[in-house]
């Protein structure tokens, strides 16, 4: 299924906060939505599932102008980050409800199961489950019913970092498998690199970029994407120090430390992969690089600046 937004526009009471989007999602796709809280990224997902009703534009699901359709005819699952799961059934009830061909429920409950972790947990009632848990029974559940379009609002912000790399893997892979089109929110850049097709950055209510995580990592459109994606973000300074007029995003691996024209002073020192991560005072600013050894703060080093990119 194909997913066509056209000129949405949304407000709740008289603040709008979708400002005219446009997407075109393929079938099949892994389409992150990215930006900080309050971005609208929520809204335009509820806004997609039916949940909410747009003022003016259109939706379009795979040919078929959905805008004014019920939620349930709309052939799309939705997982939210606060799950709701039905209390008075056990997991294994909860799961069975939506499957629709009961023959196979039993099989398909088993492996979904068994890939989220919830096997053991199939006999509990949802309220003997801690939150993660509880995630990844939702999360179980949308899937199980093999939704032509999937939307998901960050459905792994309750499990730690052991488990949401693991469910991160099994979404990706079901997704590849089953070829659904998938819609997901997230705040997280790692998780939108991890995870995306491509990406639409969004900023108040409005999308900045849209593109493969490669293209909006190397290629940001402006200042706000090149200081938002990457993890350090690109450093961003003023480039009168080479002659340009403007302000230049420079990421911490083109900075190399040691050697080279340019002297700053190390203001902080942070160790990250193995790495130490050099925070310099340069140019009235602040810019990042990374260096094979402690160095104390306060320190005067000299640097090199491989590439960088002007806005
Ligand atoms: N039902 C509502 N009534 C009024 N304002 C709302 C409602 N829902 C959301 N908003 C406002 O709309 C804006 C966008 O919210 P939304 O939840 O879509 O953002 P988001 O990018 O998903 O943020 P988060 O990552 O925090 O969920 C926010 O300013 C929020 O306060």
């Amino acid at each position: 299924m194909s997913v066509s937004i056209k000129s949405l526009e949304k407000s709740y009471s008289k603040t709008k906060i979708l400002k005219g989007i446009d997407l075109e999602i393929d079938k099949g796709e892994f389409f992150v939505l990215l930006g900080f809280s309050g971005s609208g990224k929520t809204t335009l997902l509820r806004c997609i599932a039916g949940l909410e009703k747009v003022d003016s534009g259109k939706i379009i699901i795979d040919g078929v102008d959905v805008t004014n359709l019920e939620p349930s005819k709309r052939g799309v699952s939705m997982v939210f980050q606060n799950y709701v799961l039905y209390p008075h059934k056990t997991v294994y009830e909860n799961l069975l409800l939506p499957v629709e061909d009961k023959k196979d429920a039993k099989k398909k409950i088993e492996e979904i199961s068994k890939a989220l972790g919830i096997h053991e947990l199939l006999d509990r009632m949802p309220s003997q489950l801690s939150g993660g848990q509880q995630q990844r029974v939702a999360l179980a559940r949308a899937l199980i019913k093999n939704p032509r379009v999937l939307l998901m609002d960050e459905p792994l912000s309750n499990l730690d970092a052991p488990q949401r790399i693991s469910a991160r893997r099994f979404i990706k892979e079901l997704q590849r498998k089953e070829n659904i089109t998938t819609i997901y929110v997230t705040h997280d850049q790692i998780e939108a690199m991890a995870l995306a097709d491509r990406i639409a950055v969004m900023k108040d209510g409005k999308i900045l970029q849209i593109g493969k995580p490669e293209e909006i990592y190397n290629d940001p459109i402006n200042e706000f994407v090149g200081s938002f994606i990457g993890d350090p973000p690109m450093s961003i300074i003023n480039g009168n120090f080479m002659k340009i007029d403007k302000k230049i995003g420079i990421r911490a691996d083109d900075v190399v430390i040691g050697d080279g024209e340019l002297e700053g002073e190390v203001v902080d020192v942070e160790f990250i992969n193995g790495k130490y991560l050099v925070h310099i005072k340069f140019n009235g600013s602040e810019l990042r690089g990374y260096y094979y050894k402690r160095i104390n703060e306060g320190e005067k080093i000299k640097f090199e600046i491989k590439k960088y990119r002007v806005f």
